[in-house]
């Protein structure tokens, strides 16, 4: 018996409409009511899109208004109490409070009709990264006061809706284990895993009302089995399953995104009736899973690629399927590698792709129909689908033949680098001691991260520009404008360094990928980055090369406007590597040091233009690191040599910025440090600068700003709150080497709470200097 299933589809849709019905609830233009029936709309088209690819279950529970970990919070019950949620909101209200977070002003301007007062500002649960993905999830918060019980009607309600429409239904839970782990303690001392048991007896209510509502199987994932755990953590599995088994319901465990090693004898021998495993990125366990795990149990085989838009090679994929298929008595499932939320809804008739492209690609939609046409030939015989494997046959053939693929001159360069390609010219403190020369600036110098709001008036003028209805020179005008704009507005509030907005830019790495050779990119390759936002990654698919500069002109106007320092602002190499679709026909390390290569020439151009202090920005360099710490050394090894790369062209007296968010960078400090930036700007508010101790304690060399205010929320921030946090950081690293600025960038911010954030902030450098 051969089945076929995903582990969940994208829900933005394939027009994000998701995301525009989630901003119109947010500005109040339609109601709640009117959100959940555009939710429902885009659940029934995805189950339906999965039941006309013949797959045996349409997936349900991989749909959320924001984040699937948040449905999980309010499943479970244990919203966090700092929120002091009263009767009256809503499950939605409250979701997307916890979900966005509450300004102070809003709250204190809102008469509460229930006479409570809400305390002080409600800011938003934490967000941070879902494994080594883009994606971002919310983190649960723990501490001994927690409480399971099951609250939310929300997956019941979608699994009684999929029943009625006549489907075979699958749900999707994330599981216990993983659900703790991804969580965060709110209080020292307390270990999150003491919480298990209580969890545990939510999890079995929900299973049994599964199992009343006739489900047979239910899907739980546990992606944590994907890397290195403490042994209470692997030891509590085996009980947790054993206290979650029924007779009614089966349940299939879910892992993805990394090999099992040292946890694939426990996976296979916990007390579940299947076991999925990520046959794309850990292959070479396949066969040992397929002997080890007993006959009775099910096999689901992720042999489609979840991660990646290149389309698969079926005759592989069908050749292991095959000889597994012969070691399970003719029974397993056959699935993408992991839920297909990372890759778009679909990627035919992309209009910016050309017709070769595209037949290189498979988007969610493409995926389904290659999972169809695997269970078909293991079914029916390969000759049943005989056209479709030859088709896939011809698109891996074209792409591994293409002269698009390769350029000489770039592996050329390459492997005739200098051994000191990757070092700057003298050591950290005589390039400080250079640059302070010539810069001069205070103690505790300002400075933002790179982007100003992205107004609806700057994105109206780049769709019509695209549309061909604004001319070049009027686009390049207006931007001209906001660029001047955020200059004079940057003057105004006396920041130190100032930046030029991004305003010209897409998104940070689109807008390289727009414009280097070897990158093609997507009209509606959309996908979801963390609640209605989204992300379109360029596709790389061949050798990288930079035809001409990408952001000299833009720079040095900006520069012109002012006679403060004008920092240039690039994306680096990890980060564009990492947010774009990268080829699987070379290593990703030789992908990203073509990429440095690129990015080195762009920096030496704009330090000939004048331009004395250049951002490089590396968001994704722990996001990248690999989820099994064996691994992690050879990955930072050629992470950290490809930034080198790129900002290690230029003189001791340009200095060269970096900037990380969204991570804990505790366990990578060395590394850091090794990247040998001037200056590092970090994001430490949501976390109270908590990450700063690690800096502190490991004595990190170079200059550091860390976040002083969280650019997610329109909060505006007090001046002491911040003055609190530079003292904080202050404290355990020395002030001389400390700068002021945001968490990250204000893209997403608008101008108003903009302006009086910035404004608190300088006067809060201020206040750190009089104190000096
Ligand atoms: N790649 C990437 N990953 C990242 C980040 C990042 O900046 N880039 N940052 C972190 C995540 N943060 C993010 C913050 C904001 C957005 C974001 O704002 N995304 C925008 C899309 C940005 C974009 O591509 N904009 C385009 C196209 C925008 C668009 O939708 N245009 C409309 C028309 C717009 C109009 O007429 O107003 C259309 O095509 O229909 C542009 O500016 O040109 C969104 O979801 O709305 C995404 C991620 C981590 N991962
Ligand atoms: C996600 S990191 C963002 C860095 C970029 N320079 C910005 O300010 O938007
Ligand atoms: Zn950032």
């Amino acid at each position: 018996m051969i089945s076929a299933h995903v582990l969940g589809f994208p829900r933005i849709g394939e027009h994000r409409e998701l995301k525009f019905a989630l901003e119109r609830h947010w500005r109040g233009e339609i109601d709640a009511d009117q959100l959940e029936a555009a939710g429902r709309e885009l659940r029934a088209r995805h189950w339906q899109l999965q039941r006309d690819a013949g797959l045996d279950f349409v997936t349900v529970g991989d749909f959320a208004f924001y984040d699937q970990v948040a449905n999980h919070i309010q499943l479970l019950g244990c919203e966090p109490a700092r929120f002091g949620f009263v009767e009256h909101e809503s499950e939605l209200a409250r979701y997307f409070t916890m979900a966005r977070g509450v300004a102070a002003e809003k709250e204190a301007q809102a008469e509460c009709a229930c006479g409570h007062s809400h305390g002080e500002a409600r800011h938003a649960l934490e967000m941070t990264k879902w494994f080594d993905t883009n994606y971002h999830y919310l983190v649960p918060e723990f501490d001994s006061h927690t409480q399971f019980k099951l609250s939310s009607r929300r997956l019941f309600g979608e699994v009684e809706e999929a029943l009625k429409l006549g489907h075979r239904v699958k749900p999707v839970l994330l599981g216990p284990l993983s659900f703790l782990w991804l969580g965060k303690e709110k209080a020292a001392g307390f270990d999150r895993l003491s919480l298990l048991p209580q969890l545990l007896k939510a999890y079995a209510e929900i299973l049994q009302r599964l199992g009343t509502a006739g489900i047979q199987w239910v899907q739980i994932d546990e992606p944590i089995l994907g890397v290195d755990l403490p042994a209470a953590w692997r030891d509590a599995f085996a009980p947790a399953y054993e206290a979650l088994r029924r007779a009614d319901v089966s349940v299939l465990l879910a892992t993805y995104f990394a090999p099992l090693r040292d946890n694939l004898a426990l996976a296979c021998s916990l007390p579940v009736a299947g076991l999925h495993v990520d046959a794309v990125r850990a292959l070479d366990e396949l066969e040992t899973v397929t002997r080890q795990l007993p006959l009775e149990r099910e096999l689901s085989v992720g042999i489609v690629d979840g991660r990646n838009i290149w389309r698969g090679d079926l005759d592989l994929a069908l050749d292991r399927l095959r000889t597994t298929l012969a070691h399970r008595n003719g029974r397993l499932w056959v699935a993408a590698s992991c839920s297909l939320l990372h890759v778009p809804t679909t990627l035919r008739e992309d209009k910016a792709l050309d017709a070769e492209l595209q037949s290189w690609l498979a988007g969610a939609k493409e995926k389904l129909d290659e999972i169809r046409v695997l269970k078909q030939a293991l079914v029916d015989g390969p000759t049943a689908v005989r056209a479709e494997l030859f088709a896939a046959r011809s698109a891996q053939a074209a792409r591994r033949s293409s002269p698009r693929v390769k350029n000489p001159a770039v592996a050329e360069r390459a492997a005739t680098l200098a051994a000191d390609v990757d070092q700057r010219h003298a050591a950290f403190t005589r390039r400080q001691a250079i640059q302070q020369q010539r810069f001069k600036l205070p103690a505790f110098p300002t400075t933002t991260i790179g982007s100003f709001p992205q107004t609806a008036e700057i994105r109206a003028a780049r769709a019509a520009l695209r549309r061909g209805e604004l001319a070049e020179g009027d686009y390049v005008e207006a931007m001209h404008r906001e660029i001047a704009h955020a200059v004079k507005v940057q003057e105004s509030l006396d920041i130190d360094v100032l930046v030029h907005g991004e305003a010209e830019r897409n998104d940070m790495v689109e807008y390289f990928g727009e414009q280097l050779e070897g990158f093609a990119f997507t009209a509606n390759g959309w996908v979801q980055s963390y609640g209605s936002r989204c992300v379109k990654p360029p596709v790389l698919f061949g050798d990288v090369s930079r035809p001409k500069a990408m952001t000299v002109d833009w720079t040095v106007y900006a520069q012109s406007l002012t006679k403060r320092p004008m920092k240039g602002m690039l994306t680096g190499p990890i980060t564009i590597l990492q947010w774009s679709f990268v080829r699987d026909d070379q290593p990703r390390s030789a992908t990203a040091l073509q990429i440095a290569l690129a990015i080195r020439d762009e920096v030496c151009d704009l330090e000939r233009a004048g331009i004395g202090i250049i951002q490089i920005d590396e968001p994704a360099i722990r996001e990248g690191l690999p989820l099994r710490r064996a691994d992690r050394a050879a990955y930072l090894a050629w992470a950290t040599h490809a930034f080198r790369v790129s900002a290690s062209g230029v003189h001791d007296e340009t200095q060269i910025h970096t900037h990380m968010c969204y991570s804990e960078f505790n366990d990578i400090l060395a590394e850091i440090a090794a990247m040998d930036a001037d200056v590092i700007t970090i994001e430490t508010s949501r976390s109270d600068m908590e990450l700063l101790a690690g800096f502190g304690s490991f004595r990190y060399p170079n200059e550091i700003g860390p976040g002083v205010y969280d650019i997610h929320s329109p909060r505006v921030p007090e001046v002491d709150e911040m003055v609190r946090l530079m003292r904080k950081a202050a404290e355990v690293v020395p002030a001389r080497n400390l700068w002021v600025n945001p968490d990250c960038g204000l893209k997403t911010r608008g101008w108003p709470e903009t302006e009086a954030a910035l404004r608190n902030m300088v006067q809060a450098a201020k206040q750190m200097r009089q104190a000096g």
